[in-house]
């Protein structure tokens, strides 16, 4: 880890407030009744019926959906026993991976105690408080021994993630792994480098997959686990102890097919690879330094497929690629524990999932690139979208069939629909605009660099590799807000500086600037003075020439000037009539886009097709499949008024231009958003489910409705979107925050991607 991603990582967990969860309420608490309800004396209702009938804790609580990730912090990551209060970060982690992957409530508990007899007893009390429990990096051999208790003492699922949740993943990566090297499990050699809780049940579940105990080799810290071994064995090393001479991982890597590192940093060297056999696979596990890198892999062995358990490399096998999604199918069922045929089931499903044809949704997840089965993608990336949709169900069948659902899911159709609705409304919306950007290279000019929400969003974007920042404003202001801001970048490398008093880059563009305004009212030493004190001038000018890539501008002053100033230079896209903004609103329910929030006053019917099928287009590039509503006072033609017409020929010019989009109208909000009033409203509707694009009668309603949106529901706002600019430039409007500035970068990068 790099000095520079320390700090960031110290920052991330430290700010804006220390750590990573919060709890937020899910009931009102806004009146005396309220207060009443959901506590003195109502609360005393609920107790009662619970006492009565325990199961009914589950319609009562948030039991159901509540997960304790316990740890006492003897083998975390791959940093040891460092304590249970030193591990707290880690299962914060865990704790905010499982809402944001599944929607699970998970909380973390860090149980200061080594001992195995007493962690139980300390655990298996909570049993009341949770709807599953996930034991986090307890190391061997006590994992096992305190995994064993507590699944016998308890009748909620208890699962070892660093064990089984790791095995699985292991396992889908070995079957994919394999099929790509054309080598059956049967016949291949596996030498392990870590004898511990991950790589032992890595082991047994490879074995049940068909693996020969005969062709794996463990090592561990002392060396090769062989029979006879008597220094650092107990039981469960021993079940894989071997008869043979190796005694160092090196006596034992020769003609392995697989090597499977869940162990500690660099313990691999790129010296004894050649002694693999043909197109090895090597699963470099540990966290957060694996056993080997990856360039030394390749260096070796061009022929190996290699995997890390970390984010930066192709192939993360990590096992956030499971425990979310068999917590969400076995929480759903209501299983009293996760049994084989649910692990199975999950193997299943990711190993299928990096074998699948990718979907436009799923495409557009993966930064606009088809993910490819092959060396480099031999399992699902942890953001695919289709990891809950694929894994939970089968979980949830899995324990139906295998007899432990004791609420058995009645309608998988519905089921899944939930689960989309949750992927689709939650899924963080800009996901796949940040895949698209990241690593392209691209310039992004900032009109206001001394603006210190831009400087804090250039940070995240040299950070993110989202572009390469060039701003306009004075070196000497902005170094000193760099540095009074605690910020990281070099403004010597990473990011380029133009003053636009006296850097000599602008004095070449003031001929074709004159040009494009002079006769727009702007005299030529009017354009030249524009040039040099107008930043949104200067940055647009400097994408016109092609010296950036895209252009940030605004923030600062009316929205129209900005929108004037870098129109005039840039214009409209030749195939487009007019230029149209889109805004889109984050609430809690899901993503809202708006169309047209800031330019056309009253547009026509014609322009109301043009931006709605723009703003698709803009909408799918978030990964989000569009559902058009135009919206009206008008119900499916019960108004005769001009801009209920309006509306109906829009619908009828969209339809014919592109029959696949799924778009109705001309009709209320509410029924835009409730498909049960809609289904009152008319009874051959199109849209499959509540509409995410808005399209407006004119701007007046469009602005009105997403700024209302935005205050009374506390949305987060994601643009305006300009849709049409023949290059891609964004204004800001003043209320736009740092994190705004971000989106809007990853946004202008992907368009020119
Ligand atoms: N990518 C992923 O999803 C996951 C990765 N991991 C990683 O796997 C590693 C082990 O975790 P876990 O099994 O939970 O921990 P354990 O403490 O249970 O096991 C650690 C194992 O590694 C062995 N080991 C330690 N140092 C060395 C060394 N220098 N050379 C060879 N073997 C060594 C230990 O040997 P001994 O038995 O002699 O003490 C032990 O067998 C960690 O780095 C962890 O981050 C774990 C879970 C998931
Ligand atoms: C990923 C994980 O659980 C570990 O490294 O311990
Ligand atoms: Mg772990």
């Amino acid at each position: 880890m790099d000095e520079d991603f320390r700090k960031a990582a110290l920052d991330y967990h430290r700010l804006p407030r220390p750590g990573k969860l919060a709890i937020e309420p899910t009931k009102r608490m806004a009146t005396q009744r309220d207060l009443g309800l959901a506590y003195s004396p109502g609360v005393a209702a609920a107790c009662l019926e619970i006492a009565a009938d325990p199961k009914t804790a589950y319609d009562y609580t948030t039991r159901g959906n509540m997960v304790a990730v316990i740890t006492n912090g003897t083998a975390v990551l791959g940093l040891g026993a460092i304590g249970a209060l030193a591990s707290k970060p880690v299962m914060e982690g865990k704790a905010v991976l499982f809402k944001k992957f599944a929607n699970i409530d998970s909380i973390d508990i860090e149980v200061e105690e080594r001992d195995p007899e007493r962690f139980v007893e300390a655990v298996a009390v909570l049993e009341p408080s949770f709807g599953a429990i996930n034991l986090e990096d307890i190391k061997a051999p006590e994992c096992f021994e305190i995994e064993r208790s507590l699944r016998a003492r308890m009748s909620i699922p208890v699962f070892h993630d660093d064990q089984h949740g790791t095995a699985i993943i292991v396992a889908a990566a070995v079957r994919n792994g394999l099929l790509l090297q054309n080598k059956p499990i049967e016949a291949a050699k596996i030498v392990t480098s870590g004898a511990g809780a991950a790589a032992l049940a890595c082991l047994d579940l490879l074995v049940a997959m068909g693996a020969q105990r005969e062709n794996i080799t463990v090592c561990d810290i002392e060396g090769v686990v062989y029979e006879g071994r008597e220094v650092l064995m107990d039981p469960y090393k021993s079940r894989y102890a071997r008869a043979t001479n190796a005694r160092t991982l090196a006596d034992a890597l020769p003609d392995a097919d697989v090597f499977l590192g869940l162990s500690a940093p660099r313990v691999l060297k790129a010296e004894w690879l050649p002694s693999m056999a043909p197109s090895p696979l090597i699963l470099a596990l540990a966290n957060p330094e694996p056993e080997i890198l990856p360039e030394a892999v390749r260096a070796a062995r061009p022929d190996a497929i290699v995997a890390t358990g970390r984010s930066d490399y192709p192939n993360q096998v990590n096992n956030v690629l499971c425990f979310p999604f068999i917590f969400r199918g076995a929480l759903d069922a209501g299983a009293t524990t996760i049994n084989e045929a649910m692990k199975v089931a999950c193997v299943e499903a990711i190993a299928r999932l990096a074998r699948a044809e990718a979907s436009e949704v799923v495409v557009a997840a993966y930064g606009g690139q088809a993910p490819i089965f092959g060396p480099d993608y031999i399992i699902p990336k942890p953001f695919d979208p289709r990891l809950i949709l694929e894994i939970a169900p089968a979980v949830a069948r899995a324990a139906m069939e295998s007899g432990v659902a004791t609420r058995p899911i009645a309608d998988f159709d519905a089921y899944r629909e939930g689960l989309e609705r949750f992927v689709f409304r939650s899924g963080d919306l800009m996901r796949p605009v940040f895949a698209a950007a990241r690593g392209a290279g691209r310039r992004i000019v900032y009109a206001e660099g001394e603006d210190e929400r831009t400087l804090r969003a250039v940070q995240t974007v040299l950070d993110e590799g989202i572009a390469d920042p060039v701003l306009i404003g004075r070196r000497e202001v902005i170094a000193e807000k760099v540095r009074s801001m605690g910020l990281r970048m070099d403004l010597d490398d990473s990011v380029r500086v133009i003053d636009p008093a006296a850097d000599e880059t602008l004095t070449p563009l003031l001929p074709l600037y004159q040009g494009k305004v002079g006769r727009r009212g702007i005299p030529p030493d009017a354009a030249a003075r524009a040039l040099r004190t107008r930043p949104t001038v200067a940055a647009t000018m400097l994408l016109e020439t092609g010296q950036v890539d895209a252009a940030i501008v605004g923030g600062l002053g009316e929205w129209m000037t900005h929108w004037h100033q870098a129109f005039d230079i840039v214009g409209k896209r030749p195939d487009v009539g007019r230029v149209y903004a889109m805004t889109g609103v984050i609430l809690p329910a899901g993503t809202l886009f708006f169309v047209d929030t800031h330019l056309l006053v009253e547009p026509d019917a014609e322009q109301i097709a043009e931006m709605t099928l723009l703003a698709s287009e803009q909408v799918r590039a978030f990964g989000v499949v569009p559902r058009v509503a135009l919206l009206s006072h008008s119900s499916f033609g019960a108004s005769d008024a001009p801009s209920a017409r309006k509306m109906r020929q829009a619908l009828r010019l969209i339809r014919e231009r592109d029959p696949s989009l799924e778009v109705d109208g001309e009709m209320h909000a509410d029924a835009a958003l409730e498909p049960a009033i809609r289904a009152r409203a008319v009874a051959d509707g199109r849209l499959t489910d509540s509409a995410n694009l808005l399209v407006f009668p004119n701007l007046d309603a469009a602005n009105i409705a997403y700024n209302l949106l935005k205050a009374a529901a506390d949305g987060l706002q994601v643009g305006p979107i300009l849709l049409g600019m023949n290059k891609p430039v964004h204004v800001m409007v003043p209320s736009t925050t740092a994190r705004g500035i971000v989106n809007l970068s990853a946004i202008a990068a992907s368009q020119t991607a």
